[in-house]
This record gives structure tokens, sequence and C-alpha cells, in this order.
């Protein structure tokens, strides 16, 4: 795909050398919007880490088109993260500390970038809150402040509609359409097949493999999502990786 932001080239991911991914190719277009999707243990949240580089690639090859630096990454909800004793003001600016450093005094314009953030998403007001305070869907709402702070090209979400009320996901969800309205490219992971078929023009089904991976419509059939099921729950944990070069 010539435009492609990113590129995963028979990629096989595993823990310990037990693989959790298997022979991933494709492609996320520059400013596309696609949903992750698989049941539990498909290995979406390693597809993620391993985007970041936080996790090697065991084989294969993972072809970024930007630095990770222009990366912004949701992680799945952390109960650890909000007994940080910050104000949501600080949390948010958080997301822009790569660009400015981490010293030196933050300035006036980045504090008011913060402040617009919040108000993005609701939270006007709740800047010299507490992050220990909040709901956990207040909460996720300062965490999409941050990215928006970190003004990154390419924003993966891990779950993050995950434990909040349809009023703050349709919120949250208004601003992943803007993101992509700007030409940010957006990956998701997300369960709901409904929310996918109506916001996400691309899916990637994942289960170890790629079951599917193009338009929505075309990926979310019944026969896919039955293969989907079947052969995660079918996959052994403790088999060895596979040898090197051998395809799916
Ligand atoms: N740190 C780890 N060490 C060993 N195995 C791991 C580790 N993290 C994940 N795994 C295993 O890798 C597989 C894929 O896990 P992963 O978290 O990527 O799945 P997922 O698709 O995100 O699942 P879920 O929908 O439940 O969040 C699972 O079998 C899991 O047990």
């Amino acid at each position: 795909m010539s435009d492609a932001l990113l590129s995963l080239h028979n990629v096989t991911l595993a823990y310990r050398r037990h693989p959790a991914v298997h022979h991933l190719s494709g492609a996320l277009a520059r400013g596309s919007l696609t949903a992750l999707v698989g049941p539990n243990g498909a290995g979406k949240s390693t597809l993620l880490k391993a985007i970041l580089g936080q996790l090697p690639v065991q084989e294969g090859r993972i072809e970024l088109k930007l630095p990770r630096a222009r990366i912004a990454y949701l992680p799945q909800q952390s109960a650890l993260e909000r007994q940080f004793p910050i104000s949501v003001l600080d949390a948010v600016l958080l997301g822009s500390w790569v660009r400015r450093g981490l010293f030196g005094g933050i300035p006036l314009a980045e504090r008011e970038r913060a402040l617009a953030a919040l108000a993005a998403v609701g939270l006007s007001g709740f800047a010299a809150r507490t992050v220990a305070t909040l709901s956990v869907g207040q909460f996720q709402r300062v965490l999409f402040a941050r990215l928006m702070l970190q003004d990154a090209d390419l924003i993966l979400l891990d779950e993050p509609f995950n434990a909040v009320d349809a009023r703050t996901t349709a919120d949250l969800l208004a601003l992943v359409r803007r993101w992509h309205g700007e030409g940010r490219t957006v990956l998701a992971v997300l369960h709901d097949h409904q929310q996918v078929r109506t916001h996400f023009p691309q899916t990637l089904l994942l289960a170890r493999r790629a079951i599917a991976w193009g338009d929505t419509a075309t990926v979310l059939t019944g026969d896919h999502l039955h293969a989907a099921q079947h052969m995660v729950e079918a996959w052994d944990d403790h088999a060895q990786p596979c040898a090197p070069g051998v395809p799916a």
C-alpha cells in the first residue's frame, strides 16, 4: 500500500518464545480509522505493544513511516494510574512533555491548550481536582484530553470505551471522528461490533492470526467471527514457536 503509515510484514510476536500473534501482514493507510477486534487473548494488546516498540518482534518486520514519538497510546484503563496524587490539569499536561521536555516551566500557551482540551472533553472546571477524585468515565475523558495534547499522527487506543457509559462513549467517539477528520491515523481495540460497524470504516479481525483485514462490512461477517472464536479456542498456548520463514 503506497500511502501506508504502518506496514506489518509477516510479523510474529511471542512472550518467552510462546507465540501470541502469528504471521501477520497488512498495512494501515495514512489517515485511516481502523478497529482492531477479536476474542479475548487474540493478541490485540500484544500487537499494539509491538507497534509501540515495547515488545520485540520475534519474526518479520514492522515498518513505521513516522518516529515513535509521533505515536500516542491509550492503554487499557488502569486503576493504578488514578491513584497518582496529581491534578487533572497536570495529568493532561503530561501529554505534551515529549514536545516540551521534562524540565523547565510550562508555557502559558500550553496551559491554555490543556484547559481547552479539558473543555473539549466536557471537563471545564475540573482542572484543580486530583485525578483520584474522578469517576472512571471522567478519568477516561482526562486521558482523551491528554491524547489531544500529544498531537500525534498515529493514535493507538486499547479498549477506550471499556467501563464508560453511553453518553461518555458518544462524546469520546466524537473526538475519535474529529481526529480522523484531521487526517490522523487511528487504530482502536474494540469489542462492540455494532459500534465498529457504525463508526469504523476499516477493521482488522485478529485471532492470533489475521482472520480478515479491510472494509468493516466485509470483515465482520458471521463466518469470520465464528472462525476467530474457533481459532482462539483451539490455540495451544504452549506450542513451540514455528520455524522461521514458515508461512501461516
Ligand atoms: N506479559 C505476558 N507474558 C506472557 N503471556 C502474555 C503476556 N501478555 C499477554 N500474554 C498472552 O498473550 C496472549 C494475547 O494476549 P493479549 O493481551 O494481547 O490479548 P487481547 O486480544 O488483547 O485480549 P483481551 O481482549 O482479553 O484484552 C494471551 O494468551 C495472553 O495470555
